[in-house]
């Protein structure tokens, strides 16, 4: 069963599923260089420089690969078998240093702005809930943290520590509604 390292494009997924993989041993899958390399998507967008999934054929392929525990990178949870999938750790970002991040990649301003309002409006963790099932998604805000601390949390949640980082406990709207809508997130 894989576990799943998941949130928004740039809170810090591939950093820590690659060290958390290097640290345990288990195999690291990223997920965008699968869909890229076994042409698993519908459609590819050249201004966002994004494939459109096919989710139906990514989600059986997957079922395929996965089979012990994997540490697997992707904010795509909907192309995931839910039951490949035994933990989900939501990394959640500040928006405004998430903007940092995503301006530092050179992203086009709309993929900055979808970003940002998908992290202020809870998207990833709201489909690891839907598609995982609760009891199975752990988030963690990384706002600020080291990836030492990082990883330290993600070791205690798979030690069955994780009571501390259950869903509910991040809420960016309050303080960044004015966000939304904003070309690029500029405030
Ligand atoms: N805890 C952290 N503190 C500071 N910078 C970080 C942290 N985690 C990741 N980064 C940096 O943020 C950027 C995005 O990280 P990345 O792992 O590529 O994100 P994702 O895979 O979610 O898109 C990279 O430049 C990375 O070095």
């Amino acid at each position: 069963m894989a576990i799943l390292i998941t949130g928004t494009p740039g809170v810090g997924k591939t950093t820590i599923a690659r060290l958390l993989a290097e640290r345990t041993g288990k195999k690291y899958i990223d997920f965008a260089e699968v869909v890229k390399n076994e042409r698993l998507y519908a459609a590819y967008d050249p201004e966002t420089n994004s494939y459109v999934v096919n989710l139906d054929r990514a989600r059986s392929y997957m079922e395929q690969l996965l089979s012990c525990e994997e540490i697997l990178d992707t904010h795509l949870v909907e192309a995931l078998p839910p039951d490949k999938v035994s933990v989900a750790i939501v990394l959640r970002l500040d928006p405004l240093v998430l903007r940092e991040r995503l301006n530092k990649r050179g992203y086009p301003s709309r993929k900055i702005r979808e970003n940002i309002e998908s992290e202020i409006l809870d998207a990833v963790l709201i489909s690891a809930i839907e598609n995982l099932g609760e009891e199975k998604v752990f988030e963690v805000d990384t706002t600020g943290k080291t990836i030492a601390e990082i990883i330290e949390i993600i070791t205690q949640i798979l030690n069955k520590n994780g009571k501390l980082y259950k869903p509910g406990r991040v809420d960016w709207l309050e303080k960044y509604y004015f966000l939304i809508g904003k070309e690029g997130g500029i405030i």
